[in-house]
């Protein structure tokens, strides 16, 4: 897997991440890249990120072992017949892609089945372009690989390995039944995202009360809803049917809970907070997943100097070691937090307890 050339074909959120997570994990690799605009190819060569930019779409191409397309999903299509001329024959086309009905489609039409593994990162935010792009996006997340009947074993093996070597978790599915997954845990909580912030807006007073007043709670399960129109509207015209299936069962079950409410079943309604939080409190957390165990918190702290060492001395008192402390600034804590990082599980418990009785508000998973 050494000496490998690399080309990426849209070098935005994800193309940029995949590209340096490569770039960190062997300085061996040779990367070229095309993207529309050529400043971001300058900032991804003067940070290291690539070997080579190029100006287009071109005979450079037909030196890639593999070519990643990391442009919205229909556009991904779009690719497939410019870059077809200068795929070498032992080359492998992969891609990114939140859908990969459209492209597999499109690689059997056109016989590229033996030089095309779908791909899909789980991870990502909703943020765009290649200046929020990092090397490890994608660490610690499923990186769906999704082979043609005719995709060389040893080169599926490989990209497996190349998503090992960025630290994320290679799972081989059929592409069908990834889009079915992909519609009821990733497209349909976008779109409730996006028309709940809508409604909102609708429903706002004259006043903006609502968006003043907004609390943690709405912003938790709106963050999504700041993600890129073009790129979504790409994902729901290529997913349309598994959308619009899971979207009717979802309606249905809202459906279900005004019911509930209206007529009084505070049974049911009870029922629905129960069972819901029992399966989401089983959902894993990979962030303390097989790879990395982190036993950290989160903790809010008022804006003002020694307020970073009050917390420490009172953990010093108790004897808790630190292992990190500091201010982050992340998609789920848009506003900054202090997170502190324990040695272990034990120490990062009684922390919990201790700033909880010290009245400060913690963040614990
Ligand atoms: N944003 C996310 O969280 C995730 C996105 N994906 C998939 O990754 C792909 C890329 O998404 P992001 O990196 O988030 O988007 P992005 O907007 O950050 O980057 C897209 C890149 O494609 C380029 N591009 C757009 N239209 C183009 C065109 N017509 N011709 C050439 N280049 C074009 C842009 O200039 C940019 O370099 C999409 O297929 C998306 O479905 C996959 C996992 C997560
Ligand atoms: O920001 C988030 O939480 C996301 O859900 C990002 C995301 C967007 C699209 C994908 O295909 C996969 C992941």
């Amino acid at each position: 897997m050494n000496n490998l050339t690399l080309g990426f074909i849209g070098l935005g959120l994800i193309g940029g991440s995949i590209a340096k997570g490569f770039k960190r994990a062997d300085q061996n690799h040779h990367i070229m890249a095309y993207a529309r605009h050529r400043s971001t190819l300058d900032a991804a060569l003067r940070d290291g990120t690539i070997d080579e930019a190029l100006d287009g779409v071109d005979e450079n191409l037909s030196r890639c072992d593999y070519i990643f397309l990391c442009t919205p999903v229909s556009y991904n299509e779009e690719y497939l017949t410019a870059i077809r001329p200068y795929l070498r024959k032992d080359a492998i086309l992969t891609d990114v892609g939140s859908v990969k009905t459209n492209i597999h489609e499109a690689v059997e039409k056109m016989g590229l089945e033996a030089n095309f593994i779908g791909g899909h990162p789980m991870a990502g935010s909703e943020k765009s372009g290649y200046q929020y792009s990092t090397d490890h996006l994608v660490e610690n997340a499923y990186y769906v690989i999704t082979p043609t009947p005719f995709s060389p074993p040893e080169k599926v093996e490989e990209l497996r390995r190349l998503a090992l070597s960025l630290s994320a978790l290679p799972l081989i599915l059929d592409y069908r039944q990834h889009d079915y997954i992909v519609a009821g845990i990733s497209h349909l909580p976008h779109l409730i995202a996006s028309s709940l912030v809508n409604l909102v807006k609708d429903k706002d007073t004259p006043e903006q009360t609502m968006k003043l007043v907004a609390a943690g709670g709405f912003k938790d399960i709106t963050r999504i809803a700041s993600s890129s129109p073009v790129m979504w509207q790409q994902i729901c015209a290529t997913n349309r049917e598994n959308i619009q299936a899971i979207l009717g069962d979802y309606i249905a079950s809202l459906e279900q809970v005004r019911t509930a409410v209206a007529g009084g079943d505070d049974e049911a309604v009870y029922d629905l907070f129960d069972t819901s939080r029992e399966y989401r409190n089983s959902i894993p957390d990979r962030s303390s997943g097989p790879i990395k165990k982190e036993y950290s918190l989160y903790c809010d702290i008022v804006d003002e100097s020694g307020a970073i060492a009050t917390i420490a001395t009172i953990l010093a008192a108790h004897q808790i070691s630190i292992k990190n402390i500091g201010i982050i600034h992340n998609r789920e804590f848009e506003e900054g937090v202090l997170k502190i990082e324990f040695y272990e599980e034990d120490a990062s418990l009684r922390a919990v307890d201790l700033l909880t009785q010290c009245r400060y508000t913690v963040y614990h998973r």
